[in-house]
């Protein structure tokens, strides 16, 4: 979007503001999260990484040692189950223990879905506001009291623009992400005595990853297993570069998309009802 625009071309360069910086990644193991890893172990940043499978989370440790700048004492992985809320407040003394602070969380874990409204269960819907809603939800509020003493740290969390301008066969996920920007805009009406304390909400539209692949279908245990390969999607390099500037810019609300994506978003906004029947048209052209 606009102000991420004029961020990137002259606001701060994450090279320059994330150093000795203590970053927590959730679904560092794949896809989006992976990638941000990636790019935060090439500057001097302590890095957690959290994800359900140890193993991935080994396998993108040793990639970070290899080809960033970071030593073994630099990362720490920690698994965490986002569904499993009463591991949380263990795992976030578990990382202050290590690190001592908390600058940023980055709430990235999520799961997406590819079932209709009529077809899906209903545990596919509460699957997916246990995990991308109460999941996210409940890490932010471990951490907040340790940010809110300290009166600093950054909670970046990765929405997606179905969570602005929602899409087919996606209720259930969409729903998950427009709740999630009503919480944290109110969060940040909460904190305004801490200014140190800044949210930036994420918004990509299609970004390359295993999301399409492990979507929720009609029941909560079943994948679709779909890579939605005819969908214009945007580099993962590119996004969580664009990621790392808004987070740094503490820009709160950042639309990332290759067009027509970001096109229908603006609609949406000013638009609505024309936002719609774009919607239909584009959707229809992609996806039946
Ligand atoms: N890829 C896209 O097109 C796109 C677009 C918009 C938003 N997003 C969002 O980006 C975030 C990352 O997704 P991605 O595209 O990298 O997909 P991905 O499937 O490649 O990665 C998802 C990550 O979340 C983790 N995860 C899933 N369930 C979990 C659980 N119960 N507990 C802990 N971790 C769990 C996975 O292990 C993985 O590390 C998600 O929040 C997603 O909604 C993705």
């Amino acid at each position: 979007d606009l102000t991420l625009l004029w961020a990137e071309w002259q606001g701060r360069r994450p090279e320059w503001e994330l150093t000795d910086m203590v970053v927590w990644v959730t679904g560092a193991s794949s896809g989006i999260g992976e990638e941000l890893v990636y790019q935060l172990s090439k500057l001097r940043v302590s890095l957690v990484l959290s994800a359900r499978r140890v193993h991935e989370l080994e396998r993108v440790k040793r990639r970070c040692l290899e080809n960033g700048n970071l030593k073994e004492k630099d990362i720490l992985v920690l698994p965490l189950d986002l569904t499993d809320r009463d591991s949380h407040e263990e795992a976030t003394k578990a990382v202050l223990q290590e690190f001592g602070r908390i600058d940023i969380l980055v709430n990235n874990g999520g799961r997406s879905q590819c079932s209709s409204v009529v077809g899906a269960n209903l545990d596919v819907f509460q699957e997916l506001i246990e995990l991308n809603y109460l999941g996210t939800v409940s890490l932010t509020t471990c951490v907040l009291p340790h940010m809110i003493e300290r009166k600093q740290g950054k909670i970046v969390t990765v929405n997606s623009l179905v969570g602005v301008a929602a899409t087919p066969l996606s209720s259930g996920y969409c729903a998950s992400k427009y709740a999630l920007r009503g919480f944290f805009h109110s969060l940040r009406t909460e904190l305004v005595e801490y200014p140190g304390i800044t949210i930036s909400n994420i918004f990509p539209g299609p970004v390359n990853s295993n999301i399409f692949k492990n979507s929720i279908a009609e029941e909560a245990t079943k994948v679709t297993d779909n890579e939605l390969d005819h969908l214009p999607k945007m580099t993962t390099h590119r996004c969580v570069r664009l990621m790392l500037i808004s987070m740094v810019n503490d820009l709160k609300e950042a639309w990332i998309a290759e067009q027509p994506f970001l096109l229908v978003a603006y609609l949406w906004q000013y638009m609505p009802t024309f936002g719609w029947w774009i919607t239909i048209k584009l959707w229809k052209k992609i996806m039946f």
